[in-house]
């Protein structure tokens, strides 16, 4: 015994709770038409999940199903159908000894299903009915319609039949699923296919775009790798170039400056030679016409004395002896005169050479003098002027020592509210920068910024560049500090009291208040004894300073020593100041001098030429003096020899005389004359020298000041290629040159330039990038991967479920062959048994392809020829099917049969064959069995009988054979 009990309630005409219960063997059903017999078939097949409305012969929905009601009986809401199945013998795959499935259904709702009473869904009732014979389509539940269908059948439909003896209803609801599975494996392969080739399409181009992309960032990486190290070599280069030509220039503007002066210098003196040129000329002019008279004047009384001579000499020949003795006198008188006369002039000429000389030795003694203290003074101001180039030069970078100070300074123009420092906005007095620096200490270095947020600003500069700290002073927040009223009045009184600190430096208006926060309560003294009195007086309560530098803090200690040359801004501010003016003093003493010894210089030159001049003319006299007295030697023998003697007054008047003195006058007019001209010449020549030298100087100037400009262009130049370097470096790496500096590697820079301008090169040749498109790219490349990594396996799991596929096909061909075979084998001899004789084999319509092939019959009652099987009688072919179905249970036993008037169309011989040979089965299989016949009736061990009264709901209760007889007769 399989099913041991059907409980229906609400069932179509089971309006009430109707049970059951079944025994082994064959249980009949009987009852009149339409009392409710194959409702109780339904119900069986509707727990085993029949879904099919028409199959179980109901309305449209399935809710039909639930009793409608009568006349007489109200609807009702639900219906249940339960079976209970013993399953000692596991023909179920579970655990449970009996095994209770029921389906209910509520109107207007879906129907449920509980399996021992657990809700569960549909698939979990069919798994545990497949293949198990029971089931929707199963063999196990044979209806009259199945009989008398079955021989006019399709081969093809038929062979369901055969398949589920062979069990693979499993394998064919597997290999549905797994076809479904492919068919929906081979779609999502197909959009898969679909998306991946979009992809692909995508892919190639932004592949293309990713390794530009990937390119342009190497090369750009590469390029800031080297660019920054470039741009810092070329920064700090561009710095020097700059700071070079910039101090060039500075030398050019002094040079420039002094050069100035020296032209203006040259320009006084061409003025003054100028003067003294005209005035020599004018003086020269006047000789000239003296001199030209006295020649005139000369040469007349040559004339004269020629004729005179003439006179004398006709006298001597032919005259008297008297006029022959008194001309012999008067020209031996004459010659003598003459000869004393060049030697007066001969001496007087010595004498003059003698002053000349002593006179020159005199001027190159003060010369040398002279010279000296030039020397001397120029030396000095070369030394100061070196000195100023070197204040100069450390005032141009005065915080190198103080690197935050300096990073701050140098970014000032890309910071805000940066003033400067304290030591550039407070300018001490002249003298006051030792005493002032002394008294700012390390505020001097302190950095004046507008309010906090700048100094703020300036501080995360500073943090970000790691280029050092530095101190800073908001001006916003800077209240000035002022002694008291009694420290002021005892500091003013107090002995060497210079000032407050505050008073002794100069600033803007604005920075009052830095000032005197910083300066306001500092006292100034001269010397260090007077700073300790006045801090004694003061109690110690002020900071005093000296002139020095020296310091008495607050509390007595104190500071002292000397000065680091150059230390400060505000000493060598100072130190600038003096030097300018010592310089300035040197120069005006070396351009003294060299104002002095110009003309002494042209002096001792006239005077040279002076005493050439005169030694030429002591020669030319000498000469004429030898002559002279040569020819009064020859007149005095000849005077002799006529015995008479000179008479030395015979010349008093003469013209001999006059002719002397006008020689006289003459030489002295033509040295007179000589000496100015050669001063004019001089003069001349100092001019045109000075002349050429300002032309010289202004030649010189104009060049020098087209240097400075060229320089200043140059400078301009350097400085915009540096600001376009330095705004590069800031924009392209967010970085300042100082940071830069850090960066910096050890490159060869010469190739670094070229791989650079290779690399801006190439990134310019890329042209437009998108950045996005590696990442972009790997993406999509990530989804692609996959993709397709999900078709492969969708691909595998195709192959997988075709395997299975196969796997299944053949256990389905194996099983359904070994099923065939062994039907076909019974099927002989239970047709025999059933028609009395004959024989009946199945036959495949395709034998080559087991799993769709078709079930023909081939049947040969006793005596009969029949080729078709469609020519049989309803009653044979009844027969047919029914030997068929007996085949089938003997080559596979079912738990439970339920027949629903299969042998309806039988006559009452075949009927009695039916249900005896249907009796030799019940020790194996259990039946249940609805029938209208007394034949099959008395084969059943058990007889339910259902009726039907006029309510329209169908009862149920055990008959016995005669009262099932009954039954069946009066239906
Ligand atoms: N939902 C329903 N509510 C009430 N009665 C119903 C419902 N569905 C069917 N019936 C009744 O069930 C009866 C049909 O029962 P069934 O077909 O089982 O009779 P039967 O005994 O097999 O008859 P036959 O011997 O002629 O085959 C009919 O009287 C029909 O009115």
């Amino acid at each position: 015994m399989f099913l041991k009990r059907i409980e229906l309630q609400g069932f179509k005409s089971f309006a009430d709770r109707t049970v059951l219960q079944f025994d082994q063997g064959v249980t009949g059903i009987v009852g009149p038409n339409g009392c409710g017999k194959s409702n109780i078939n339904d119900a069986i097949r509707w727990v085993l999940g029949e879904q099919s409305t028409k199959s179980l012969r109901s309305g449209t929905a399935m809710s039909d199903i639930i009793f409608s009601g009568s006349e007489v009986r109200k609807p009702v809401n639900l219906a249940s159908v339960s079976l209970v199945f013993d399953n000692t013998q596991r023909i179920f795959a579970t655990d449970f000894d009996e095994v209770e499935i029921t389906r209910v259904i509520r109107r207007n709702r879906d129907a449920q299903y509980l399996i021992n009473r657990t809700p569960c869904r549909l698939k979990d009732v069919t798994d545990l009915v497949m293949d198990t014979g029971l089931g929707r389509d199963s063999l196990s539940i044979i209806t009259q319609g199945n009989i008398s269908s079955f021989a006019d059948a399709k081969p093809e439909d038929r062979r369901s039949l055969f398949e589920e003896a062979a069990g693979v209803a499993k394998y064919k609801k597997r290999k549905k699923t797994s076809l479904a599975k492919l068919e929906a494996t081979q779609a999502n392969l197909e959009r898969l296919q679909d998306i991946l080739d979009e992809l692909e399409r995508q892919l190639g181009p932004l592949e293309k775009q990713a390794e530009k992309a990937r390119r342009y960032i190497s090369l750009r990486d590469e390029l800031s790798s080297i660019e920054i190290t470039v741009l810092a070599d070329e920064i700090g280069s561009l710095k020097e170039q700059v700071s070079q030509l910039e101090q060039d220039i500075d030398h050019s503007r002094i040079q420039e400056g002094r050069m100035s002066e020296d032209i203006q210098r040259k320009e006084a003196s061409v003025a003054d030679l100028r003067r003294e040129t005209t005035e020599l000329d004018s003086r020269i002019l006047e000789l000239q016409k003296q001199y030209a008279a006295n020649l005139q004047e000369r040469v007349s009384l040559e004339k004269r004395k020629t004729q005179l001579d003439e006179q004398r000499r006709r006298l001597l020949e032919s005259g008297s002896d008297e006029d022959r003795r008194s001309q012999l006198q008067a020209l031996a008188s004459e010659a003598r005169l003459e000869y004393e006369d060049r030697l007066d002039r001969l001496n007087s000429l010595e004498q003059t050479r003698q002053e000349t000389e002593k006179n020159l030795a005199d001027l190159r003694q003060k010369q040398e003098v002279l010279q000296k203290e030039r020397s001397t003074a120029s030396n000095r101001l070369q030394d100061l002027q070196r000195r100023q180039d070197t204040v100069t030069a450390m005032l141009r970078q005065p915080y190198t020592h103080q690197q935050g100070v300096n990073a701050v300074m140098k970014a000032r123009q890309s910071l805000q509210g940066i003033e400067g420092t304290a030591a550039a906005l407070l300018q001490p007095k002249e003298g006051m920068g030792s005493a002032v620096n002394a008294a700012l200490g390390g505020a001097v270095f302190n950095i004046i910024t507008t309010d906090e947020q700048c100094a703020r600003g300036a501080i995360r500069f500073l943090k970000r560049n790691r280029s050092g700290r530095a101190t800073f002073l908001p001006m916003s927040v800077c209240r000035p500090r002022f002694p008291k009223k009694d420290q002021e009045t005892i500091a003013q009184a107090a002995p060497g009291a210079v000032g407050w600190a505050a008073d002794l430096v100069d600033c803007k208006d604005r920075y009052r208040n830095v000032r005197d926060r910083l300066l306001g309560n500092i006292f100034v003294c001269d010397t260090l004894e007077h700073a300790n009195e006045t801090a004694r007086r003061l109690k110690y309560g002020i900071k005093i300073v000296t002139l020095d530098g020296d310091i008495v803090h607050t509390g007595g200690s104190m500071t002292g020593g000397s000065q680091k040359q150059g230390s400060s801004l505000l000493t060598l501010q100072d130190e600038q100041r003096q030097l300018e003016k010592r310089a300035a003093d040197a120069q005006t003493a070396v351009q003294e001098l060299s104002r002095s010894l110009a003309p002494l210089e042209s002096q001792v030159q006239q005077v040279q030429e002076e005493l050439v001049q005169l030694q030429v003319e002591r020669a030319k006299l000498e000469n004429i003096a030898a002559l002279k007295k040569e020819k009064y030697e020859s007149l005095k023998s000849r005077l002799a020899a006529a015995g008479e003697e000179e008479d030395r007054q015979a010349v008093q008047d003469s013209l001999a005389a006059e002719l002397s003195r006008m020689h006289r006058t003459i030489d002295g007019q033509e040295s007179q004359m000589n000496a100015l001209q050669q001063h004019r010449r001089e003069t001349g020549e100092s001019l045109t020298g000075l002349e050429e030298e300002i032309r010289i100087l202004r030649r010189d100037l104009s060049a020098l000041q087209n240097e400075s400009r060229k320089g200043e262009v140059a400078a301009a130049g350097l400085k915009s290629r540096m600001e376009s370097l330095l705004m590069r470096l800031n924009t392209d790496y967010t970085m300042t040159y100082e940071f830069a500096l850090t960066q910096k590697r050890d490159v060869d820079l010469e190739q670094a330039r070229i791989r650079v301008r290779e690399l801006r090169e190439e990134i310019r040749e890329i042209g437009s990038v998108n950045l996005d498109a590696p990442e972009e790219y790997d993406a999509l490349h990530e989804r692609y991967a996959d993709l397709k990594k999900q078709k492969e396996d969708l691909e595998e799991a195709g192959t997988r479920i075709l395997s299975a596929i196969s796997e299944m096909d053949e256990t389905m061909t194996t099983q359904f062959d070994e099923m065939f075979h062994k039907i076909d084998h019974e099927l002989d001899g239970v047709f025999s048994a059933m028609f009395g004789g004959g024989h009946a084999r199945l036959i495949l319509t395709d034998p080559e392809d087991l799993l769709t092939s078709g079930v023909d019959i081939d049947v040969q009652p006793p005596g009969k020829r029949v080729k078709n099987i469609q020519t049989f009688s309803g009653g044979e072919k009844a027969l047919i099917a029914i030997s068929v179905l007996f085949a089938i249970l003997k080559a596979r036993t079912m738990p439970l049969c339920i027949f629903d008037e299969v042998e309806a169309a039988l006559d009452q011989a075949n009927v009695e064959r039916f249900a005896r040979y249907l009796s030799k089965f019940k020790e194996d299989s259990q039946f249940i069995v609805v029938t209208h016949r007394p034949g099959t009736m008395e084969q059943c061990d058990d007889l339910y009988g259902v009726t039907m009264q006029k309510d329209g709901v169908s009862t149920i209760l055990k008959v016995r054979l005669e009262d099932a007889r009954e039954m069946a007769a009066s239906a």
